[in-house]
């Protein structure tokens, strides 16, 4: 029986899971997870990647202390940041995250070299102030110009794994530096960063083999034997690989968990003007498909909201709490920049509500409904977006992720759009993850024939909509908060 290995490294926590074939069924089995998040030093925020290595290690220990003696082994992590090498292969400085204000306004300068239009009719990727394009463009020179190497985190840890040295395309394609035309990095983007093709590696497909894990590695930790497989290495593109689909379904997806990506799986890139200017992204998918979604700010403001209060709740419980309240009292613009990294979420959230006279929620429970409110009604406006430029109605929403376990969410996210919301697989991204293994093992023939064994292996909740008094009123005044945002 094969074994499978998933590294899923997403910004509030990391997992290992074990994945074994059992005839019809797939079991999965959480090895190891870590709490993952970035560290405010000397003015900036960074990823302690050290960290994050030591914690794969520890995993895959754990792995062959369970009898694991040999697998197949892949690793996802979250977008966009990367890791500077010198020509030993050493890193050259810290990581920086993309919560880090450094790149407040870069976007703003970048686009007086080159228009937006532009890069996004070359990209097609969505505007985000921390996209790689800005980082690069506001990290210092001398830096980037001694790197002989830039490898975003998961080719950066697949290179400490494997000793070989990768851009994988659909964590690429989060860099904004990706040609839809050409399928390789943009020159005239390159130019503009003067930076050279060299200082970036081989583009590399879903699905290959890097090849065993390095000896001495596996010697000094005592490791199994893994082969090393290049899975979707962006955490969301391996999430949307094991979406439960249902045969002849108009579908949509939220990966819900730190951030709330809401999307589609397209064959082309939507490119055009209203798609750049409802700032939709074409992030590459596994397998040549397209991820045409939107980042919403997502279960973060709740991450943020349980740290501030010592952690004295389960998320669970904060959604317990949330739902003792009264629906729709006070709302907020979740994607309003103010919210991607204050001082105080609790105080953001309360300045917000003061600032636009509404009633200021200051127990937990009213403070939370607020997040969970809003971010349904967040959901409503892209998805109706979504349908616009995919030119057809969706019919089911799967959210999958972590954020699949919040019941009110899933439910207020069924009521406010009106449509069913399937909630499941938790453990999406891991799946993705080692669904692409299989097929790159040749255990599974196809996506296809993937999200029909997910199905099968993994129970799914329901939610349909149910009626909500005074909608129409409810959206009046959303529409009013957030076009004055
Ligand atoms: N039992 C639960 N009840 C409610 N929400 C939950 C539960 N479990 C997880 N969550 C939500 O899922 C989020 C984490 O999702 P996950 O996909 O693991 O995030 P990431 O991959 O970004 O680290 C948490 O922030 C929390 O809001
Ligand atoms: C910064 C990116 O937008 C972000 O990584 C997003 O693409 C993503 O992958 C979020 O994954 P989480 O698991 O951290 O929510
Ligand atoms: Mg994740």
């Amino acid at each position: 029986m094969k074994n499978y290995i998933a590294i899923d490294i997403g910004a509030s926590s990391g997992r290992l899971l074990h994945a074994q074939l059992y005839g019809e069924q797939l079991a999965l089995k959480e090895i190891h997870r870590f709490a993952n998040s970035f560290h405010h030093r000397h003015g900036h925020d960074y990823w302690d990647v050290d960290h994050i290595f030591a914690e794969i290690v520890k995993g895959l220990q754990k792995a062959k202390r369970l009898g694991i003696e040999s697998c197949y082994l892949g690793l996802d992590t979250w977008a966009v940041d990367y890791v500077l090498l010198d020509q030993k292969g050493d890193r050259l400085e810290e990581v920086y995250a993309y919560r880090d204000k450094r790149t407040e306004g870069a976007p703003e300068k970048f686009h007086a070299k080159i228009s937006r239009e532009e890069v996004y009719a070359r990209t097609g990727i969505q505007e985000l102030p921390f996209n790689t394009l800005y980082q690069l463009y506001v990290h210092d020179r001398n830096q980037l110009c001694e790197a002989d190497k830039i490898m975003l985190v998961p080719d950066y840890l697949y290179y400490r794994l494997s000793g070989r040295k990768v851009n994988e395309v659909t964590n690429a394609s989060t860099m904004q530096m990706l040609n839809l035309r050409t399928r390789e990095f943009d020159e005239e983007l390159l130019k503009l960063l003067s930076l050279r093709r060299d200082q970036f590696s081989e583009l590399i497909e879903p699905g290959q083999s890097l090849g065993m894990i390095r000896p001495e590695l596996a010697r000094q930790y005592d490791l199994p034997l893994c082969e090393l497989v290049v899975v979707p290495t962006h955490d969301t593109a391996s999430a949307v690989v094991s979406i439960p689909v249902q045969e002849g379904q108009s579908w949509a997806y939220i990966s819900s968990g730190t951030w709330s990506l809401l999307g589609a799986e397209v064959a082309e890139p939507i490119n055009h003007r209203a798609a750049m200017e409802a700032n939709y992204t074409n992030e590459w998918g596994a397998f040549g498909t397209y991820r045409f979604l939107k980042n919403i700010m997502g279960l973060w403001m709740i991450q943020e909201v349980r740290r501030e209060s010592d952690n004295a709740y389960s998320f669970s419980e904060l959604a317990e709490l949330a739902a003792a309240e009264i629906p729709f009292l006070s709302l907020i613009p979740c994607n309003d920049s103010r919210f991607l990294n204050p001082k105080s979420m609790i105080a953001e959230i309360q300045s917000f509500c003061k600032e636009t006279r509404q009633p200021v929620p200051l127990q937990m429970g009213e403070i939370t409904r607020c997040v969970f409110d809003s971010l349904a009604l967040t959901y409503f406006d892209a998805l109706r977006e979504l349908e616009g430029l995919l030119g057809r109605a969706v019919e089911v929403l799967h959210i999958v992720g972590g954020g699949s376990n919040n019941e009110l969410l899933c439910q207020l996210t069924a009521n406010v759009i009106g449509k069913t919301v399937q909630a499941g697989p938790s453990e999406a991204t891991a799946l993705g993850n080692i669904a692409v293994q299989m097929i790159s093992s040749q255990e599974v023939e196809s996506i296809r024939a993937a999200r029909e064994l997910i199905t099968r292996s993994f129970s799914l909740k329901v939610f349909e909509p149910e009626p909500i008094c005074n909608l129409d009123q409810v959206l009046e005044r959303w529409e009013k908060l957030v076009s004055h945002s």
